[in-house]
């Protein structure tokens, strides 16, 4: 499904991204794992081409993510942060607009019921707490109907139960044969879902099955606070 070879990028002098290579097939949940200002957001933002890589290529479904960008595009859905929505539509408003733009199948009401956001469907978004934003967002990714969705911290600022709501929509969405790059600072935000995980550090990735390792272990060992701090 989604193809990257190579991929290097610098913000100035600093190198982000080194010569980073990964898959994610289809069907696929995968987790990005690594501390606060690593570079996954950027990692992100250089496979949907909102950065520009340095080297390297990045396809989905075989489409070239800079020559065949429109098709490319019309395959994935990423919407960087649920603070940057748009602040004066509703949900109804803006779950039209993304399925009039990817042409997904399921209807706003359908998104509306699967993610309990009937109560405040007709609401602006300005309004909204964290949690509704984080809803908003996801049912902009389900209307989509995209192949491959990328996911920044998705379970920000959610309650048990919409934990466990999300959850179930990820696992459905992954038998539908959806990949999903769901990023996190958090080991356990995307354990319970992802049967594979990729840890970002010093611009490269390494990558391990969830069943296969004690990933706790793994992520201490990479990333784990120094015995001695003073
Ligand atoms: N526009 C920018 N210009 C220069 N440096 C930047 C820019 N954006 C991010 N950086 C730097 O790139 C590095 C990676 O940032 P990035 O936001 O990708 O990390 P992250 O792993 O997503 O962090 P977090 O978990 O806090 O969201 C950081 O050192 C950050 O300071």
């Amino acid at each position: 499904m989604l193809t990257v070879k190579g991929l290097s990028f610098d913000y100035g002098r600093q190198s982000i991204l080194k010569d980073i290579d990964l898959s994610i097939d289809a069907g696929e949940i995968v987790g990005l794992v690594a501390p606060n200002g690593t570079g996954k957001s950027t990692l992100l933002r250089n496979i949907t081409g909102l950065l520009r890589p340095k080297r390297g290529q990045v396809t989905l479904l075989g489409n070239d993510s800079q020559s065949q960008r429109q098709v490319f595009l019309k395959h994935l859905f990423f919407l960087e942060d649920s603070q940057r929505l748009y602040e004066v539509l509703t949900p109804v408003e803006l779950l039209s607009y993304v399925k009039a733009m990817w042409g997904g199948e399921l209807s706003v009401d359908q998104v509306l019921k699967a993610l309990r956001m009937e109560r405040y469907h007709n609401k602006r978004i300005s309004t909204f707490s964290l949690g509704m934003r984080q809803h908003v967002l996801l049912g902009a990714y389900l209307i989509s109907g995209a192949d491959l969705l990328l996911f920044d911290e998705p379970l920000n600022g959610l309650d048990p139960t919409s934990i466990e709501l999300f959850t179930h929509i990820f696992s459905r969405l992954r038998d539908q044969g959806k990949s999903i790059l769901m990023s996190s600072h958090q080991l356990g935000n995307v354990t319970t879902m992802a049967e594979r995980v990729i840890f970002l550090k010093d611009g490269q990735v390494t990558s391990y099955q969830t069943a296969a390792i004690d990933l706790q272990a793994k992520y201490d060992e990479l990333f784990g606070v120094p015995e001695e701090l003073f």
